[in-house]
């Protein structure tokens, strides 16, 4: 009710509007609404601060610099940097990417020589395509930027390294020597991101900031490694595990509740043609359309918990040094990030065409979440090179199942049991049981085929690297079966062990039974090819989704209701907890800039002689027609 957090909207805004209003209400609620003493920007509370503010300012600052700080400082630096970061007095961004590279992190090309003489390091970008290009926050907001970079000392290189950069001055903001930076432009979406670009000629920072956790470089030039070299990719694990939660769960759950909201009270065309006009969302082939979407808000979210907590606990592990859980959860975050996210994205756009023309409005607030949501397809690991790596390490454990059994994600590729389905109705195939184990199988068979079918090429004298190229599609088609069974199996397990009603355990049972057939009768060509599903089978997969469909219906707003959002967060026309779509529609286009005058003088000016000459015509003073 604060009306400082309240928002304008978006849509009539410039972008450089957006931009600093979405600093003066992130400022505000850090500053003002959240308490002061111990929390920190990767808190609990970001979560209810997400539900509240629709553009934020600093989420990289927040969802990554800090948090870098905290994975590859030394306490020293931690405590050093940390309070400065956390209270907003320093700004900073996780600076990476390049306009050359952005994937293939071997290939960055911003150097940091090892200046023995005056302990410090010289950054420097040797050509345009080193240039640091996209990290958020850093065109104008960011004054420091935690910098990967390649280490070099006496001409040897050492990899990627993190180092702290100020690149603005803390009292004029302006950029310091040897700083070039700047706003990357207009985007798809993230407008009031100031997403930007950083040339750094001849910039020396001292030795004390290379951030030193796992490596250091003592006074006299000795490079001294400090543990497992991975976990200088430990932060993008991390914020690959957070993200899903942040940026696909929440913004599909957004788009659900305005689209099935809307499908409630949109009324058009006939059912029975003795009957009225119906809502939309009577149609089967609407709830065909949005109700998996809704299924896979739950369970994404549900499987999202699973993977915080697997990375919390490997956390703890590192701590004592026990990194063996590193492949695992880089396989499965990275996986997970790619596949919700093509899921998610792919939700969200066709929910949004499920609301016709006015989906199309961006007052609808359809639009403005699918943009976004394809930004996380993208950034924290393109999908494809996540799926890959995700590829690797199961074609690896599919390896090892030969000859020890599994445990973990991958325990399945070690079950050697009879997985074959006996589903005879299709309320067999509504089974949670059974939907677990048609997930598992598809998933071992398709790692098992990919691996077979290169293992072929290379005794046919493929060379490796070539048979990996060559399969990549069905790798990735693997990673994808492997996330399928792991999101269904965890979904499941947590919904089997959640204390809750019996009505709401039996909504959260047909969502998952939704989910998990809507896959199937999506890839039921992999079902079948892998002998998981006889064709009869699939026809009673179909069977059982539609049921599943005509069961949910009457929940279907109460469902999107439970997720709670306000009103002023949805910013919709068509998604207002009251219904009045029409009324909400027609006064949020006359506050467009474009109706602020009748006439609009600028258009004017050129339309008017044509009109004139049409006045005069049709007044029976003008000239003959020119046709
Ligand atoms: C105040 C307001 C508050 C607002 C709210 C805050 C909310 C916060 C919550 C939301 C969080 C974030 C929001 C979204 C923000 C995101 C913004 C975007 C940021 C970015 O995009 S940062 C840049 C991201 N870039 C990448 O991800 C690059 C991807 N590329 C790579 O990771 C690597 O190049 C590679 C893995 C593709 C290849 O690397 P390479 O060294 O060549 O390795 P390989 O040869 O393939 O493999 C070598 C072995 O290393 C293993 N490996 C690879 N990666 C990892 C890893 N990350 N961890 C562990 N192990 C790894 C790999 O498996 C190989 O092992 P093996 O040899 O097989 O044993
Ligand atoms: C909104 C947004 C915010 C971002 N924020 C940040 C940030 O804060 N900090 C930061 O450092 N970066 C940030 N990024 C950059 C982002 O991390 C990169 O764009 C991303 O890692 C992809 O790299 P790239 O752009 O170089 O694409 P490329 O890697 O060049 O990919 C181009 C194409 O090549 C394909 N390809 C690449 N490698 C392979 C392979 N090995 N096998 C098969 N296909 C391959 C890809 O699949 C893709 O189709 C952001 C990007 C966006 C869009």
């Amino acid at each position: 009710n604060d009306t400082s957090m309240q928002h304008r909207n978006l849509n009539h805004m410039t972008r450089e509007e957006r931009f600093s209003e979405a600093m003066r209400r992130t400022l505000y609620a850090l500053k003002v609404l959240l308490p002061r003493e111990g929390w920190t920007p990767v808190g609990p509370e970001m979560k209810y601060l997400a539900r509240a503010i629709k553009e934020f300012t600093f989420i990289i600052h927040a969802g990554v610099f800090i948090p870098c700080i905290m994975s590859y400082g030394t306490n020293e630096q931690i405590a050093k940097w940390f309070p400065l970061a956390a209270d907003f007095r320093i700004i900073g961004t996780y600076a990476q990417t390049e306009l050359g590279h952005g994937s293939f992190l071997r290939g960055l090309e911003t150097i940091a020589t090892y200046d023995r003489a005056n302990q410090e390091f010289i950054i420097n970008c040797p050509k345009i395509t080193a240039m640091k290009w996209w990290p958020g926050d850093m065109g104008k907001s960011a004054n420091h930027v935690l910098l990967m970079a390649e280490l070099v000392i006496d001409g040897k290189k050492y990899g990627m390294h993190g180092f702290m950069v100020q690149i603005r001055d803390l009292t004029t903001h302006e950029p310091l020597p040897g700083v070039t930076v700047g706003d990357i432009g207009a985007k798809l979406s993230f407008e009031s991101v100031d997403n930007g670009f950083l040339y750094l000629q001849n910039v020396r920072i001292p030795r004390e900031n290379l951030l030193s956790k796992l490596s250091e470089v003592h006074p006299d030039g000795t490079y001294i490694k400090k543990g497992n070299q991975r976990l200088m990719y430990g932060s993008m694990v991390r914020v690959r595990v957070n993200l899903i939660a942040h940026e696909i769960v929440m913004p599909l759950a957004k788009a659900c509740t305005i689209a099935v909201r809307y499908s409630a009270v949109r009324r058009q065309g006939l059912i029975n043609p003795s009957k009225e006009e119906v809502p939309v969302l009577d149609y089967v082939a609407q709830q065909h359309k949005l109700l998996p979407q809704v299924a896979t808000v739950f369970m994404a979210h549900f499987a999202a918990k699973q993977l915080v907590k697997m990375h919390h606990d490997y956390s703890l592990e590192v701590e004592k040094g026990n990194t063996s859980q590193l492949p695992e959860l880089h396989a499965l975050s990275a996986g997970m990030k790619a596949c919700l996210s093509e899921q998610g994205a792919a939700g969200a756009e066709i929910v949004r065409r499920a609301c016709g023309g006015h989906g199309y409005s961006c007052g609808s607030g359809l639009p403005f979440i699918v943009n976004r949501m394809l930004a996380t397809c993208t950034y924290e690991g393109e999908n494809t090179v996540m799926q890959l790596q995700c590829a690797r390490y199961l074609i690896k454990c599919a390896d090892q199942a030969k000859k020890d059994k599994l445990t973990g994600s991958v325990w399945y590729l070690s079950d050697f049991s009879n997985m074959s389905c006996t589903a005879q109705t299709f309320g067999d195939l509504q089974e949670p049981s059974v939907l677990v184990k048609l997930h598992e199988r598809r998933a071992k068979c398709a790692v098992q085929h990919a691996g077979k079918k290169m293992q072929n090429m290379v005794k046919n004298g493929t060379p490796a690297h070539d048979a990996w190229n060559m399969m990549a599609t069905l790798l990735i088609n693997a990673a994808r079966a492997h996330i399928m069974q792991y999101v269904v199996g965890t979904s499941v397990t947590y919904i089997s062990e959640l204390s809750c009603s019996a009505s709401l355990k039996k909504i959260l049972t047909q969502l998952c039974a939704l989910y998990a057939l809507h896959n199937i009768n999506s890839n039921c060509g992999d079902f079948v090819k892998f002998g998981c599903l006889t064709s009869a089978q699939c026809d009673l997969a179909q069977e059982a989704e539609f049921n599943l469909l005509k069961q949910l219906r009457p929940d279907a707003v109460g469902i999107v209701d439970s997720f709670d959002f306000t009103d002023d967060i949805l910013q919709s026309c068509l998604g207002a907890y009251d219904g009045n779509v029409y009324e909400r529609l027609f006064e949020w286009a006359k506050q467009a800039p474009m109706n602020k005058t009748e006439v609009h003088q600028d258009s004017y000016q050129y339309l008017q002689p044509y009109l004139h000459e049409g006045r005069d015509v049709l007044e029976g003073r003008g000239r003959n027609s020119k046709l």
